[in-house]
């Protein structure tokens, strides 16, 4: 198998896995805790908004009609009855001739139909009783907020699957969700192969790197709504890493590993894939970088085996990983998100399979250009951090030039 490898298109990789994709659990978290977690249910506004008649300035609640033919020259005069503060009901209803005091935020009395602003009134006090003038015709409705005005009541405000994002936690809070019912994190085992591994805290030895890519996952998955669980290194030794695997889906909801897909003598994944129990959908997908992208299902769980290479192990996760995760997570549509815009460079390598540059984006005269983030190979991981899209270049030919319109997947869109 390490060399008969059928090798599919990125489309039909990404259809092989969709119908193995499920949804999660759910479970009531507070408010505060809800903020980057995927609503598990919709939310429909259990009252209007605003649901009194909402004075817009710090003013008087006057009836619009007491203002006709007002001018400069003919100022009409009222008496201010009552101030009615933020918060409070008023108690007094507005009658031809009469005023009250109102702020910004409070309940416009029965009567009034306008407020007129503090700034446009002269006040005098006559007697003990307050007066106010106001020199102009003042419209039916002028600063005021209608009830259900912004929202009505029964409309739906969140769907389910949506990320919970400020604005959406604005909206839970004005409607009264103190606890919010939410997809549990999916629990995702990451395993890192390769004798070569040393700990993040270890000193360097010859030959030997840090294990860069469970922090790039686990960062990833973090992002995605996921619960990482970092498993220790596997050694390149096939049986004590697929017992691992197969112990971590007793507690994760999905496995991925990072390393030891392609034609090594020490490529454990592909020993493991070749005994494989379960389901094999893929093992090499025609895009580089991630070429020997390998994708399983245990039971009925994922086990991604994402390539070694850091950039490859980045790519990987993006198009395949992250949209099941969304799946996972009520999204219904997990599609990556796509944009057109003009290459700011030339990209030529020549690659028979689609490639996936990362790259960043940025707006000049209103025009939305992409740049790759700079060194290209599979083997990178300087360029990473970089990287908020990816340029998908077609395969064959001769690449991109600078000035093309380009297909770009999205990867700061995730919501
Ligand atoms: N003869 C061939 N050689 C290779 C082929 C091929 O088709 N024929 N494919 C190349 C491509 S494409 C890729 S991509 C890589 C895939 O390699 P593996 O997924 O098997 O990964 P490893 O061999 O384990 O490691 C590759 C590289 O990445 C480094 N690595 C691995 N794990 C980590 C980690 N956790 N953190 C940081 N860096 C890691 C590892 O040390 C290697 O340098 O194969 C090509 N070869
Ligand atoms: O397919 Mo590999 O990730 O390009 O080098
Ligand atoms: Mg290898």
């Amino acid at each position: 198998m390490r060399f008969n490898r059928e090798i599919v298109k990125v489309a039909e990789a990404q259809q092989r896995v969709r119908p193995y994709i499920r949804t999660g659990k759910t479970e009531k978290v507070a408010l505060l805790d809800s903020f980057g977690r995927y609503l598990a249910e919709d939310i429909r506004a259990n009252e209007p908004l605003p649901h009194f008649r909402r004075s817009g300035m710090d003013g008087f609640a006057i009836r619009s009609a007491d203002t006709k033919g007002a001018s400069r020259d003919n100022p009409v005069w009222f008496q201010v009855i009552e101030t009615i503060p933020c918060g409070s009901v008023p108690e007094k209803d507005v009658q031809p001739g009469t005023a009250s005091r109102i702020m910004t935020g409070a309940a416009v009395p029965n009567g009034a139909d306008a407020v007129v602003m503090l700034e446009m009134t002269r006040t005098e006090e006559r007697d003990g009783q307050v007066f106010i003038s106001v020199s102009r015709e003042i419209p039916p409705g002028h600063n005021i907020t209608p009830v259900g005005s912004e929202v009505e009541q029964g409309k739906l405000l969140l769907e389910k699957g949506r990320k919970i994002n400020a604005g959406a936690a604005a909206l839970l809070a004005t409607f009264g969700y103190a606890e919010v019912e939410v997809y549990k994190r999916p629990r995702v085992a990451v395993f890192a192969t390769g004798s070569e591994l040393l700990d993040v805290e270890s000193p360097l030895q010859p030959g030997k790197i840090r294990n860069s890519n469970s922090y790039l996952l686990a960062s990833l998955l973090l992002d995605a709504g996921a619960c990482p669980l970092i498993h220790k290194t596997l050694p390149d030794d096939p049986d004590r890493a697929q017992a691992a695997i197969l112990a971590a889906f007793d507690e994760a909801d999905l496995v991925i590993t990072t390393g030891g897909v392609s034609v090594g003598d020490y490529d454990i994944l592909v020993d493991i894939f070749e005994r494989w129990d379960g389901r094999m959908l893929f093992n090499k997908v025609a895009m580089r970088p991630g070429s020997p992208t390998t994708v399983g299902i245990w039971k009925d769980k994922f086990l991604f085996a994402l390539s070694g290479n850091p950039g490859a192990c980045f790519v990987g996760f993006e198009l395949f990983v992250r949209p099941v995760l969304k799946g996972m997570q009520g999204k219904a549509d997990p599609d990556l998100p796509y944009f057109t815009a003009t290459m700011a460079e030339d990209f030529t390598t020549p690659c028979p399979f689609e490639r996936f540059v990362r790259a960043y984006r940025y707006v000049t005269d209103g025009k939305v250009f992409v740049k790759p983030a700079g060194m290209e190979k599979s083997s990178i991981t300087l360029t990473i951090k970089d990287t908020d899209c990816l340029i998908v270049v077609p395969p064959g030919g001769r690449g991109v030039l600078a000035g093309d319109q380009v297909k770009v997947i999205s990867l700061a869109e995730w919501e």
